[in-house]
């Protein structure tokens, strides 16, 4: 049996419940070898972020060297990246070792409060990042960012920032639907420069969601390295989303994060 391989490039959550850890648990979840270039600590709980400790810029291309030259992912993801520094030197490496399937997660805050990518990142972002990719999985307000739009916040706008973000130069542009308004089904927008599917499910009423983003682009990306083309892929993972929100854990005091063995206890194999 052939051993897959994926790597996230992202932001430790000391709380477990997003970043690294919550990319690392999905890879294991979905049979596929895991590894990670860690580009921030964060001191972080159900409650949100009390401190963000980046690392070096040589840190990040130490990581993501070793892990190229010898391991050779079949897919990569991008989270939490930080800085503009950071992601020049994730861009150039990228292309050093032709690293493909290729999804950027473009995390800017998280659900606890606490900035994630600094301001003057996002142009770097999209410059450098973005047309290496196979796909982009912004939530609302990243993609109100990434289009340079007032608002996102319906379907309509939904389809008008896809577009736009897809002309900077990225394959797919994915809009996750999780900040509709909560009468609406979770329907995400996928975009292929021509056609707009929708990726849909019924809306959980939980209110424990802190990981959502990073699992879900984490299931995209393991599903891309078994070899799935990114339609399946896409709704491969989010079957496994909507079974980690709708047996997500209520502990800590805050926000709590998704349980990654969801998919396991809906298929009965405890
Ligand atoms: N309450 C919910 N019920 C069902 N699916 C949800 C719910 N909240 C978010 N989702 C889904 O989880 C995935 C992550 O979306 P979202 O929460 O918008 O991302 P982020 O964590 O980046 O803000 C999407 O597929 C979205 O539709
Ligand atoms: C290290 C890290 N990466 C990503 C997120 C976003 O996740 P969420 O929006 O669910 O808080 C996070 N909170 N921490």
């Amino acid at each position: 049996m052939s051993l897959f391989k994926a790597l996230t490039i992202a932001g430790s959550d000391s709380g477990g419940g997003a970043g690294i850890q919550a990319d690392l648990k999905t890879f294991q979840e979905l049979d596929v070898y895991g590894m990670s270039v860690i580009t921030a600590i964060t001191a972080q709980n159900t409650l949100g972020v009390h401190a963000v400790y980046p690392q070096t810029v040589e840190s990040v291309v130490a990581q993501l060297k070793a892990v190229a030259e010898d391991l050779k992912p079949e897919a990569v993801k991008t989270g939490m990246l930080f800085s503009k520094e950071i992601i020049q030197a994730v861009a150039e490496q990228i292309e050093n070792y032709q690293l493909k399937n290729l999804v950027i997660d473009p995390v800017m805050i998280a659900k606890g409060g606490g900035q994630l990518l600094k301001d003057d990142a996002i142009d770097a972002l999209c410059e450098y990042l973005l047309p290496k990719a196979t796909l982009i999985t912004p939530n609302l307000p990243e993609a109100m960012r990434i289009a340079d739009m007032k608002k996102v916040e319906t379907i309509t706008d939904m389809k008008k920032a896809a577009k736009r973000i897809y002309h900077l130069g990225v394959k797919h542009v994915l809009i996750k639907g999780g900040h509709l308004s909560s009468d609406q089904k979770a329907i995400d927008l996928l975009y292929d420069g021509s056609t707009y599917y929708s990726v849909s499910s019924d809306r959980i009423d939980t209110k424990h969601t802190h990981g959502t983003g990073c699992t879900y682009s984490a299931a995209i990306t393991a599903e891309l390295a078994k070899g799935n083309e990114l339609y399946k892929a896409v709704n491969k993972a989010k079957h496994f989303i909507t079974c980690a929100i709708r047996h997500s854990l209520a502990i800590g005091n805050g926000i709590g994060p998704t349980n990654h063995r969801g998919h396991r206890i809906e298929n009965k194999e405890g």
